[in-house]
């Protein structure tokens, strides 16, 4: 059992590590809000969306812009980019252009949404007590009585639609009909492509004004990114150009990720400091890829509802040791579980559509085989491993005492 000062030995080691390592010069750099200064090879992209919004300069309400592409291929560190420069500029010219961001992963309500609207436009409303078309008329009051253009940015705007519907993106695509004094323009961002095509036509006519896709990084592009980071995260003797290629190939794999390289980046360096080691190398960054991935699959996991959890605990069980099992198989065992918690089970359609889902996760794969004329099933595996499964689905107290196999 360990004691107090043991822990706090560890603790003071950890420390002491930390104030001594020189690896870092400045982290801060390397974190995923940090916008840089400069974004090589989007130069294209910045372009565009500047001449999109370079009218509201002399007061034209600028064209809505749907943008979209995969994660981490600088959809939002471009517009937050152009938004400032834009926004420096009507300062100097003299000009009243209000910018609001918001990310709808955060704010995820329409009456969230309309309440940071309202407070970019410095009304603040109250947090319950009115009706959401309440707050959206007093917001339009509110703006309309300081009149000019707000631009608005809308990220990760699946996050809205999904909960709320389009309601409130088709009322701010319309808000033209009842503002006199001032426009509003919208710029949704999105990395659910399939988003795009589901979406109402008449909202995706006009919040879409104008598309743009963000194409993702090639290893090449990225290791540019990365260098340019680079040098201004860490010492210049703690890492070498081939730590750096390497983060890139690695974050090039499955699609160019920006966002990924840079978080392997860090986490590399950070690996090297506990170690107390004076540079990153490539061990590091091999570390760096397995902690990450092993957060991400355990923050999947643990989100996910009760059901999903017991049919991944179903196919953990059935095909431990690096086995395979059926679609008919898991439901099977799925509904023993069940039974044995005291819980009623889903159907089988559901279960399907949970290994379905699960699959497009990337926790495990499952192909579709045909058995001829028994019709077609899954062949699945697990796609990660077994003790970070295990580990994540003991952290649920339903769940705890039906792992007790081994
Ligand atoms: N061209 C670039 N140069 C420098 N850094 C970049 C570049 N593109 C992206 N980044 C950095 O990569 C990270 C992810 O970028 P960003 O958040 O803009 O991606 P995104 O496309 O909006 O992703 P998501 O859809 O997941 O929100 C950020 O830290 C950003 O600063």
């Amino acid at each position: 059992m360990s004691t107090d000062n043991d822990v706090s030995a560890v603790l003071d080691k950890v420390f002491s590590q930390i104030l001594k390592s020189n690896i870092f010069i400045n982290r801060e750099v390397l974190r995923p809000d940090y916008i840089p200064d400069e974004l090589p090879h989007r130069e294209e992209q910045i372009a565009k969306l500047g001449s999109i919004l370079a009218p509201s300069l002399r007061g034209y309400r600028p064209s809505n812009v749907f943008i979209y592409g995969l994660t981490g291929t600088g959809k939002t560190a471009v517009t937050k980019y152009v938004i400032k420069k834009l926004y420096n500029k009507a300062v100097e010219l003299g000009l009243d252009i209000i910018h609001c961001y918001i990310n709808t992963r955060q704010d995820d309500t329409t009456y969230r949404v309309i309440l940071r609207l309202a407070e970019c436009t410095n009304l603040r409303l109250p947090f319950t007590g009115i009706s959401t078309a309440e707050a959206y008329r007093r917001f339009l009051r509110a703006l309309d009585s300081r009149g000019g253009i707000m631009i608005v940015v809308l990220d990760e705007i699946d996050f809205l639609i999904k909960r709320q519907g389009d309601e409130l993106l088709y009322r701010l695509t319309r808000s033209g009909d009842e503002l006199h004094n001032s426009k509003i323009s919208i710029i949704g961002i999105t990395n659910d492509l399939k988003l795009v095509e589901d979406l109402d036509p008449r909202v995706r006519s006009s919040l879409g004004e104008i598309e743009m896709v963000f194409p993702p990084y090639n290893a090449i592009q990225l290791e540019d990114i990365l260098k340019r980071r680079a040098k201004m995260a860490f010492n210049p003797n703690a890492i070498d150009n081939s730590v750096i290629s390497l983060c890139a190939a690695l974050a090039a794999r499955e699609h160019g990720d920006a966002r990924r390289a840079l978080d392997l980046l860090r986490v590399a360096g950070e690996i090297a400091e506990r170690e107390g080691s004076t540079v990153v190398t490539r061990d590091h960054v091999y570390k760096a890829l397995k902690e990450i991935e092993r957060d991400r699959v355990g923050e999947v996991i643990m989100t996910m509802p009760l059901h999903s959890k017991l049919v991944l605990l179903s196919i953990l069980y059935l095909t431990r040791g690096g086995g395979k099992t059926t679609t008919g198989d898991v439901y099977t065992y799925y509904k023993s579980l069940c039974s044995k918690i005291g819980i009623e089970s889903v159907t089988q359609r559901r279960v399907s559509d949970i290994i379905g889902e699960l699959d497009m996760a990337g926790i495990i794969t499952a192909k579709v085989i045909s058995r001829g004329r028994y019709g077609k099933t899954r062949i699945i595996s697990l796609a990660v491993p077994e003790d970070i499964v295990i580990k994540t689905l003991k952290e649920d107290p339903y769940l705890e005492p039906l792992l007790s196999w081994d």
